[in-house]
């Protein structure tokens, strides 16, 4: 049967450029996010993840849905399929990498290539709007 891995991920937008993580481990980048725990809403897997990665806080009344995305996972096994639910919201604090992060990274839309094909979807559609240069 083939896997879904379901989650949720921050997109956050600043002249054009949208940052991207790459946690300890991985050779790839990613949006800041994961894995939903347990009955945990989206906001709430939103609101956790970016704070156990980025050390900041999303303020709650900015979350605005971007788009549900889905395609192969990252660095698990074939036929393995990731949902990513994508948000854009503001947030508090200093983004600063916590223990889980190597490296951060404001990327391009000439970055595609440096992360998962589900990433690769939503630079697409970033780039389409104008969002992501
Ligand atoms: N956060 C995030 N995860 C992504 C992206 N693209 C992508 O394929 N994934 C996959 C990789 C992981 O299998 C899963 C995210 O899980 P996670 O961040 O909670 O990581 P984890 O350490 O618990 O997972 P794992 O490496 O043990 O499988 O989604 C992305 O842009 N952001």
């Amino acid at each position: 049967m083939a896997t879904l891995i379901d989650t949720v991920a921050w997109v956050r937008l600043e002249g054009g450029r949208i940052l991207c993580a790459r946690p300890r481990g991985k050779d790839a980048f990613y949006i800041p996010g994961g894995k939903r725990e347990g009955a945990e809403t989206d906001l709430q897997t939103l609101v956790r993840e970016v704070a156990e990665e980025l050390t900041v806080a999303i303020r709650p009344d900015t979350v605005s849905h971007v788009g549900t995305y889905q395609a192969e996972a990252h660095a698990q096994a074939p036929g393995t399929q990731v949902r990513m639910a994508c948000y854009a919201a503001d947030y508090t604090g200093t983004l600063t990498a916590s223990s889980e992060i190597e490296e951060v990274a404001w990327f391009g839309y000439a970055d595609r290539d440096r992360v998962p094909p589900v990433d690769q979807v939503l630079f697409d559609d970033l780039h389409r709007d104008g969002l992501l240069r």
